[in-house]
């Protein structure tokens, strides 16, 4: 997962809207109708999902529909159709249709808001509508979802809400839906969204299915969240702070690259609290600094920064200035580890590694101003399990960065908790496994491996460390919390060691894993 590509990118600004898009242009077909979607909802129940689309004609459908709605309903549907990012979508869709200021603000809060939120929604949807969300056509749905983010989520007006919703129901999906979106988006705004959560938490069979109605999660991830924290000092009493803490959107944080820039570089941002190198912006756009456009300043989390400090910060004997960084997309810490490194050896060489030939692009870009500190910097293309086999030992600090689900990043990208699911952690974890092999083979004797994942997931954190030390000799563990202690300005608390977790909610980082090895 690259904070790279997400931060700044993915960020919600919020937003009272009030009746700035409450008022005007709805279309009003259920007024003076009472709820005619009932006697409709209750004919549609059994009816295959596309029955629920009806024609209209083309003037009467697009009639008054809200380009701001129009256009987080477009993302939704691309999202949702093409996989895509909504991050990497929103922004174009709103250029393209010169949507700016406070409604690309409205499209951007309800465009993630509603993403994030979709499970909690569905739950609602589901009551209120007294039906399996399943049997909704998919358009219907992302409508209701779109509706209920603005009710519950935002501070829309319900009236302008139901009337604005259903006017983008009319115009997408049809007369006919948009009377069931009518009836069941009045039903969401005659309760708070408090006795909301009670509703859905008391419709749920058990305390994880209530988490992850409540709190927006799928189940298996609750789960998967509830036995990382497990293995901490302070346990998982914690769980829905860090359930809370995924669904708010984080603040940017820069880094300043040790020898390229000042933090005073950057007006406007604070301090980070553990990583020297940290700054957080109070707001705006980090695009705006020059000494960011040039690559001097990045825009990383401030737990990459963390690891990637602690991963340079392990005394090692003997030679220190062949460094490899296996798995670089897009570049972020392979860019902060070769600046630290021109600082030691800037004679040294730096290799950072990718096996996608765009994400070897994104990583050349990330390192060109490190560049000029240091002129040993190799980018390649090419799969880091080879690595290992073909320059044994060859490397005095490796740091593998490996694939992951990302479930430690998903305040960044809303979409991303849908998209995974629990089969993708065996093809990861044998991948997570190989790789680390190959980081361990690639490293001479004397050396260390960094192995990073933006995952808190126990299968792919200290199960393929435990796994792949088990089958490598004279490779032993080191107490990766000691050394953190040693580069993070302020003490990071209840960790404890070997391995570093860090949470979203106990430090205001991505949740990353660090293992440090020596060979
Ligand atoms: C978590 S990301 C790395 C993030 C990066 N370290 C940073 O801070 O910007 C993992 C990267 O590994 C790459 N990758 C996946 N399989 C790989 C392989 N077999 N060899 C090398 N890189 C691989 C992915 O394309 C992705 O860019």
């Amino acid at each position: 997962m690259s904070e790279g590509e997400n931060q700044g990118g993915g960020r919600d600004p919020g937003g009272d809207r009030g009746s700035g898009h409450g008022s005007g242009g709805g279309q009003r077909g259920g007024r003076g109708s009472g709820r005619p979607a009932q006697g409709r909802g209750s004919r549609d129940r059994g009816r295959r999902p596309d029955s629920q689309r009806t024609s209209s004609r083309p003037s009467e459908r697009n009639r008054g529909t809200d380009p701001a709605r129009r256009a987080a309903y477009d993302v939704l549907r691309s999202v949702a159709a093409t996989d895509a990012y909504a991050n990497l979508v929103l922004p174009p869709v709103l250029t393209e249709r010169q949507i700016r200021g406070r409604d690309a603000a409205f499209a951007t809060e309800l465009t993630y808001g509603t993403l994030r939120m979709q499970g909690r929604y569905d739950a609602i949807i589901a009551h209120a509508s007294r039906r399996d969300v399943t049997s909704l056509d998919a358009e219907v749905l992302d409508v209701l979802r779109l509706g209920a983010h603005q009710v519950l989520g935002m501070r829309v007006p319900g009236h302008a809400a139901v009337s604005e919703t259903v006017g983008l129901a009319r115009s997408t999906c049809g007369t006919g839906p948009s009377q069931l979106v009518n009836a069941v988006l009045r039903r969401i705004t005659e309760r708070p969204l408090a006795e909301w959560l009670d509703l859905i938490g008391a419709d749920a069979k058990d305390e994880t299915a209530r988490l992850a109605a409540v709190h927006s999660h799928p189940a298996w991830v609750v789960r998967a969240m509830r036995s990382a924290l497990a293995q901490t000092g302070p346990g998982d009493g914690d769980l829905e702070a860090l359930l809370e803490a995924d669904n708010a959107s984080p603040a940017v944080n820069l880094v300043v690259r040790p020898g390229l820039a000042d933090p005073e570089d950057v007006s406007d941002a604070d301090p980070g609290r553990w990583a020297p190198t940290a700054l957080v912006l109070r707001g705006g756009d980090p695009g705006a600094f020059e000494a960011v456009r040039s690559g001097r300043i990045g825009v990383q989390d401030e737990g990459s920064q963390l690891v990637a400090l602690a991963a340079a910060a392990v005394p090692i004997e003997g030679p220190d200035r062949t460094w490899l960084d296996l798995c670089a997309g897009p570049g972020g810490k392979a860019a902060l580890s070769a600046a630290l490194l021109a600082q030691r050896a800037p004679d040294g060489l730096f290799v950072a590694n990718e096996v996608a030939e765009h994400r070897a692009r994104l990583v050349e870009q990330s390192m060109s101003a490190v560049r000029g500190l240091l002129p040993g910097i190799e980018v390649r293309t090419g799969d880091g399990r080879e690595i290992g086999g073909t320059e044994p030992g060859r490397y005095d600090r490796v740091l593998v960065d490996v694939p992951c689900t990302g479930l430690g990043a998903l305040r960044r990208r809303p979409e991303s908790r849908w998209r995974r699911s629990p089969s993708d952690l065996s093809a990861l974890g044998q991948l997570q496994r190989e790789l680390l092999t190959s980081a361990l083979a690639a490293t001479r004797p004397g050396g260390v491996v960094a192995y990073v994942t933006c995952s808190p997931h126990l299968a792919e954190t200290r199960l393929v460390v435990e796994d792949v030390l088990k089958r490598t000799d004279g490779a032993t563990l080191l107490d990766a919390v000691e050394v953190l202690a040693g580069v993070s300005a302020e003490p990071l608390g209840d960790l404890d060691g070997p391995y570093v977790q860090l949470w979203p909610h106990r430090h205001g980082t991505d949740a990353m894993f660090l293992a440090l090895i020596r060979t």
